[in-house]
């Protein structure tokens, strides 16, 4: 086996496994609830992240561990030249799977729309699409729509269903790209309506909605409304659009077509 390039530690106690390795830099995932100790917060070679799903990995479920491996692809944490040995802990027993990224093929959303979005726009979308399913509406599921990019010619096939709530907030609030907005963008994305973001990445409209969705295609394909103005508004023009459902899925639209889905995480 080559040298991983990144160790990711997870399962039910990721810090016994951690502390195996004082000298490698760590992803550690910590299970809902779990809070670090102190000399874990301390060192400064491991990446934290919260998963707020309350699911333990469990040596059968590949499903969670491979959503686990695309959301880190994802979100930039890991490449796709990566070694990755991740490392699980569960029921007091440490399992190990080991990945070659480069062998592994698997969809990179940020290189399928990079010819569109910046990936720095999307992966921050993600981040925030994610959190909307992980926070839904005050605890109970909500969900969303951004259409992103070719924003004016996007803006002849919406309207603009109540005054636009966004437009009195200064610019760099309205920016995805700045974490700190994200508060205020779930609560504005959550609303009725979808949410227009231009290729800086920042908010132009919410509450917007697509308009003449075909009527045939909403009885052929059983999709609700958002599902299908997701899929529409990226045939009738260049945009990419991420649809949240409130079941917890994000799905992610190219030219009419889906591109990506990304769940149970
Ligand atoms: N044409 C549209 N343009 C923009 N947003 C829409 C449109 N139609 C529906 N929505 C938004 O999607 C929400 C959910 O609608 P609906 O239940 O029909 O869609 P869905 O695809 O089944 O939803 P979910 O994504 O939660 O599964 C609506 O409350 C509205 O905010």
């Amino acid at each position: 086996m080559d040298e991983p390039t990144k160790i990711v530690v997870m399962g039910d106690d990721p810090e016994s496994i951690a502390q195996n390795y004082e000298d490698k830099e760590l992803i550690v995932i910590y299970p809902k609830g779990k809070r670090p100790r102190a000399d874990m917060l301390l060192r400064k070679n491991i990446v934290r992240i919260f998963s707020d799903y309350g699911k333990y990995p469990d040596i059968e479920d590949l499903e969670l561990i491979k959503n686990t491996v695309f959301y880190l692809l994802n979100s930039s944490y890991i490449n796709n030249r990566d070694r990755i040995l991740l490392l699980f802990s569960k029921e007091g027993e440490e399992h190990r799977l080991f990945f070659d990224m480069s062998k592994m093929n698997l969809p990179n959303l940020v290189n399928m729309v990079s010819d569109r979005i910046k990936g720095e726009i999307v992966e921050n979308i993600l981040k925030l699409a994610m959190s909307i399913v992980k926070k839904g509406r005050e605890g109970t599921p909500a969900g969303a729509l951004f259409i992103v990019g070719d924003t004016n010619n996007v803006k002849n096939y919406v309207i603009q269903k109540i005054a636009n709530p966004i437009s009195g907030i200064d610019r760099e609030m309205r920016s995805v790209l700045n974490e700190e907005n994200f508060d205020t963008l779930r609560e504005f994305a959550i609303m009725d309506g979808a949410t227009l973001i231009d290729n800086r990445g920042v908010v132009v409209s919410t509450g917007v909605y697509v308009k003449n969705l075909s009527i045939e295609e909403w009885l052929m394909d059983g999709f609700g409304g958002r599902h299908l103005a997701a899929r529409s508004i990226t045939k009738l023009t260049k945009a990419i659009s991420f649809a949240v459902s409130a079941e917890g899925t994000i799905s992610v639209y190219r030219d009419g077509e889906k591109i990506y889905e990304l769940k149970d995480f």
